[in-house]
């Protein structure tokens, strides 16, 4: 008689009010199996995977563990039967330190605590990131860490199931490399691990099976040597995506966005920046995250204050001077994390889509503006008296979008404008910078898909420690180069 799977869901479905989130969805997961979850944003993945969890209930079906029917009403719930799950937000508190962090999670925690419990608190990550100390503040963690202490985390709950929500999208490709050989290390301690995914070079590295999701359904489920990977991407989003590269002729005005010596403070600050964007071009950023791109984004688009130097836009200053003009900056700017930084989820779309107005005191633009905007950024769905909060995470991103690259912006800051993306919406927003460098803007663009940024970027800085170390050609260049200046390796100057 062959064993149960670890988790069987059999017609598990998911409703919020007249939306269909998970339709019926019949899925296995075996011991020791990694299982991919593909499909496009919005398409019902995350909602799948918190029913799993306990943090949501399903309004039918049933859910199996090692054979034996549970109702998991709570995610301790499920906890007890071994699954834990790491989300796209973390639950760290940032003021305390990695070891408090864990300690806090842990589940034999004695009356008093003893050397010997923080040693056993800290031993996973030991094996995950030994260079992670125990006492370091959680917020000064690079967000790649930070997720590295979530995951030892549930892996001291000695989960059998470990859910990995969308865990190398905020990771450089080290890292990522490093998180699938311990998926596949986990596989082997007879572990099972389910990673939701954008990214096809997560599921090429690491799993072992594929489930593809499409509006709610399960679309399709086989092993990975069974498909490849245009047909995942065809199962994902029903056609198949054309790249757009960077457009042939395209003809660079004078410089429009200029940096000059700017100094930009905070945790993790920028140095001595001198960069020029031209009436027409994209330069791309390339960094480890936590190199100083945040202060120099929050700068550029006018939120901070520089320490010194300049930000000009069209010879005119355009760094912060005053609380009012943060809002009223003609910077466009997508922000790291959107999500927490850019979106207010009690509004409803209508009304992020109007914060700049709302914050400017300028007339609001009319609902059926509103409608037309979500319908043409392809936010799912696109109702603009929702609430912002029920938006799936990839739709989340492309609301503020729409909000930033809606109208016709002479300058464009925009960090990771495509992270949490799926293929179709990422060619999407790429295809917007292209558009709005096409006509005229000065797009200043931090990326983490060093080959999105080799095909569609006109040059590619790179930041490290806070400080540009190369200026690169994207035709004189490659990723491995690329790669060796962002761990600090060289600098050349363009
Ligand atoms: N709490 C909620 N209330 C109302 N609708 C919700 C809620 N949570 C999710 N939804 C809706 O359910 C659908 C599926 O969302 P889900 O987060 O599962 O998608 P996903 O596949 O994980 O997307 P992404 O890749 O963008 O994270 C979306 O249309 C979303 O708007």
């Amino acid at each position: 008689m062959t064993a149960p799977p670890l988790i069987r869901l059999k017609g598990v479905t998911k409703r919020f009010r007249d939306l269909v989130a998970n339709d019926a969805i019949d899925l296995d997961i075996a011991a020791g199996e990694v299982v991919a979850l593909l499909g496009e944003n919005g398409a019902g993945k995350s909602t799948l995977m918190k029913l799993a969890y306990g943090y949501l209930l399903p309004d039918a079906g049933s859910i199996e563990v090692d054979g034996r029917p549970q109702t998991i009403h709570s995610p301790r719930d499920a906890m007890a039967l071994g699954i834990g799950m790491v989300f796209q937000q973390f639950s760290l508190l940032p003021a305390l330190s990695v070891l408090e962090n864990l300690l806090l999670a842990w589940p034999r925690a004695g009356r008093w605590r003893s050397g010997a419990e923080d040693e056993a608190a800290m031993e996973g990550l030991r094996d995950l990131a030994p260079e992670i100390a125990p006492g370091t503040r959680v917020r000064n963690l690079a967000v790649g860490e930070r997720q590295l202490v979530e995951l030892a985390k549930v892996l001291n709950l000695d989960a059998r199931l470990v859910i990995l929500d969308e865990p190398t999208s905020v990771l450089t490709p080290q890292e990522a490399a490093r998180l699938h050989r311990l998926v596949r290390g986990l596989a082997d301690q007879g572990r099972s691990v389910v990673i939701i995914t954008h990214k096809l070079a997560d599921v090429r590295a690491c799993a072992d099976r594929v489930a593809v999701m499409r509006r709610g359904k399960l679309v399709d489920a086989a092993a990975i040597g069974d498909r490849t990977n245009d047909q995942l991407v065809e199962a994902m989003v029903g056609k198949s995506v054309a790249r757009r590269g960077r457009p042939a002729h395209r003809r660079l005005g004078p410089p429009r966005l200029m940096l000059r010596d700017l100094c930009c403070g905070g945790i993790q600050p920028a140095r001595n920046v001198d960069l020029e964007v031209r009436r027409g071009e994209i330069l791309g950023i390339a960094g480890v995250a936590g190199n100083g791109q945040w202060a120099l984004a929050e700068t550029v688009a006018g939120l901070v204050p520089p320490e010194s130097g300049e930000v000009l836009l069209d010879g005119e200053s355009v760094a912060r001077r005053s609380e009012r003009k943060a809002f009223s900056s003609p910077v466009a700017y997508i922000p790291e994390e959107p999500i927490r930084n850019a979106v207010v989820g009690s509004l409803d779309l209508a009304g992020n889509l109007a914060l700049r107005s709302l914050a400017t005191s300028a007339p609001l633009p009319d609902p059926a503006a509103a409608a037309a905007r979500l319908e043409a950024f392809d936010v799912r769905p696109p109702e603009p008296g929702r609430r912002a909060a029920t938006l799936s995470g990839g739709n989340l991103q492309k609301l503020v979008a729409a909000r930033e690259l809606g109208e016709h912006p002479a300058a464009i800051v925009a960090c990771y404008p495509t992270m949490g993306l799926d293929v179709h919406a990422t060619e999407a927003i790429l295809g917007r910078l292209v558009d709005h460098a096409s006509a005229g803007a000065a797009v200043l663009w931090i990326g983490e898909e060093i080959d999105d940024l080799l095909a569609i970027a006109d040059r590619i800085a790179v930041i490290h420690d806070g400080r540009i170390v190369a200026d690169l050609l994207p035709g004189a260049t490659n990723a491995a180069e690329i790669g060796r200046y962002m761990a600090g390796g060289q600098s050349r100057a363009a």
